[in-house]
């Protein structure tokens, strides 16, 4: 395949040139972080800014350390170098401020419980009353299209449903920001394609600022603003991230257009040689 930028060429700029260049006021700062799990470096130093609103995908060859990196941002993962800020706050543990969407909604929702039983953990944790619950959990099922299924459980919807349910619930804690861990991996092409068109409008209206991992290049160039690909194998002293491109293409995106849109169509094609040769 004849490609206008080889994945050396890719791989051998510095991140700045892709976007990477400090943010004046980001949500969320990794700076130098590394993390060593079980005797090895996981993720050499990473140095990115998340600006608020923004729509950041995380892409790399499997293993490369994307949950890693989207766990620490959680404050599930301590780094063993540098730290990770939320705003003025070096990240110590999780948050309610930060949610977080798993790929295995099934394993993520508790089968015992409704739908609504299960968005009402979030409001439970929280401490907020129970006289509150109700109208909180109708608001955010209607934003994720479940108000007519409040009453049945997990096992009586289809994946897409139930991945709703998870984002619902994430939704309820009233998070600042979402990460989000392949949660579209398991479920059909189209039914990850309506999902993206509505988490793509949810961030939209709601003004949250999302870092979404997945192993798809195209669902990452669709949804982000900005992607960063992470390099298979840290090297001692050589960062874990690769580069970071700038998704310029129009919003609100869909199916049809944006996938034909030239800006689209040049990115699938660099990224693609990167993956493939990383
Ligand atoms: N708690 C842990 N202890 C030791 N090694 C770990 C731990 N968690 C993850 N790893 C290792 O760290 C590496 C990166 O894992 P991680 O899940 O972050 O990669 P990934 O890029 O998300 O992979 P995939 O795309 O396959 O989900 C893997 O080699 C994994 O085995």
């Amino acid at each position: 395949m004849h490609t206008s930028e080889p994945a050396e060429s890719l791989a051998a700029r510095p991140a700045a040139a892709f976007g990477g260049a400090p943010a004046a006021d980001p949500i969320l700062r990794f700076d130098d972080v590394s993390i060593r799990l079980g005797g090895r470096e996981i993720l050499s130093p990473t140095r990115v800014d998340i600006r608020r609103g923004e729509f950041v995908c995380i892409i790399g060859p499997s293993g490369c350390g994307k949950t890693t990196l989207l766990r620490a941002a959680a404050g599930f993962v301590t780094p063993s170098g540098g730290q990770v800020r939320r705003g003025s706050q070096v990240v110590h543990g999780p948050s309610r401020e930060a949610a977080f969407v798993f790929q295995d909604y099934g394993r993520a929702l508790l089968p015992w419980r409704t739908v609504g039983g299960n968005v009402s953990l979030a409001l439970e944790a929280a401490g907020v009353p129970p006289a509150q619950r109700p109208a909180r959990i109708e608001k955010v099922l209607a934003t994720v299209g479940l108000s007519a299924h409040a009453q049945k459980f997990p096992a009586q919807l289809s994946g897409g449903m139930q991945q709703r349910v998870q984002i619902a619930r994430c939704l309820a804690q009233e998070p600042t920001l979402m990460m989000m861990d392949e949660p579209f991996g398991a479920l059909d092409a189209m039914t990850r394609e309506s999902l993206q068109d509505e988490v793509s409008r949810l961030v939209r209206d709601s003004g949250l600022t999302v870092l979404f991992v997945t192993h798809d290049l195209e669902e990452a160039i669709y949804l982000g603003d900005r992607v960063i690909a992470l390099r298979a194998n840290p090297t001692p002293g050589k960062p874990s991230v690769a580069a970071i491109v700038e998704v310029d293409i129009p919003r609100p995106r869909n199916q049809l257009e944006t996938k034909e849109h030239p800006e689209y169509l040049r990115l699938r094609r660099d990224l693609y040689h990167y993956l493939g040769h990383a």
